[in-house]
């Protein structure tokens, strides 16, 4: 499989307050990277960066071959990134449908398409935004990204706070976008054994820097080498 996206030596943060140092990672074409760490070591500026949200000292932003480094994020999305941000971002006086779509681009994922794969978003379609739990809105926020038709789905911590029964859920679903839709993704999560499940690669991060990059079977089969790295308290 050839890498669809690609960092290169990646060194960002905001403004003068450099977070990331060095950093180099890249996802094949239908693979899952996850990207772990204790919180605060750089993971979500990782994913705004590769989206054109912080300030990028040096290094690259490859997609499909092409260099995102110094386009706006709006030019980003429409070459084919898409973010699920960690705070969902959901449009609190818009319905459902309508933030599904607000959202689209041309392509296969229409709103019929996310139901289908969210049967929950059918039944809650005319519900406003801010009408929702927090295991739909996370649905939404996951269903909306897949609206704009993107190459690559960058999801921050899309279990954080939700009941196991809707992890369950999300975590089937984003399965299915892999084994049935060949969705290439990039996740950040705090629940390092289910994000290992879900990926094939993974990248650990400290301070702003790379760690431990491997094979996430690999990461998963190694318990004492995974608690060293991210320790037992932030597994979730
Ligand atoms: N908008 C911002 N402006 C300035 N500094 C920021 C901003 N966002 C994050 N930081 C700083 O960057 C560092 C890394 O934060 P980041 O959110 O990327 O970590 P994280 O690994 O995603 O953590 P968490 O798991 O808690 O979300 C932290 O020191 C944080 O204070």
């Amino acid at each position: 499989m050839t890498d669809i996206l690609d960092i290169q030596g990646l060194r960002a943060g905001y403004g003068d307050n450099v977070v990331l140092e060095d950093v180099s990672a890249s996802v094949a074409s239908g693979g899952c990277l996850a990207v772990l760490g204790r919180n605060g070591v750089g993971k979500t500026t990782l994913l705004s960066s590769v989206m054109g949200l912080t300030q990028v000292h040096h290094g690259h932003v490859t997609l499909q071959g092409l260099d995102l480094t110094r386009l706006p994020p709006h030019a980003r999305a429409a070459r084919g990134l898409a973010l699920v941000p960690q705070e969902r971002e959901i449009f609190a006086s818009l319905s459902v449908h309508e933030n599904l779509l607000v959202a689209r681009r041309p392509g296969a994922w229409t709103p019929e398409r996310v139901y289908e794969l969210f049967p929950r978003l059918l039944e809650r379609q005319r519900n406003m935004g801010n009408q929702l739990s927090g295991g739909e809105q996370q649905m939404l926020a996951v269903g909306r990204a897949l609206a704009q038709n993107p190459q690559v789905l960058l999801l921050d911590e899309p279990f954080e706070g939700l009941a196991p029964l809707i992890v369950e859920q999300i975590a089937q679903a984003l399965k299915r976008l892999r084994s049935e839709h060949a969705i290439t993704m990039v996740l950040v999560e705090q629940h390092a054994e289910l994000a290992l499940e879900l990926s094939d690669t993974a990248i650990v991060l400290d301070r702003g820097q790379v760690v431990w990059r491997g094979a996430s079977a690999d990461l998963a089969a190694d318990s004492a080498r995974l608690a060293s790295l991210i320790g037992f308290a932030e597994q979730g």
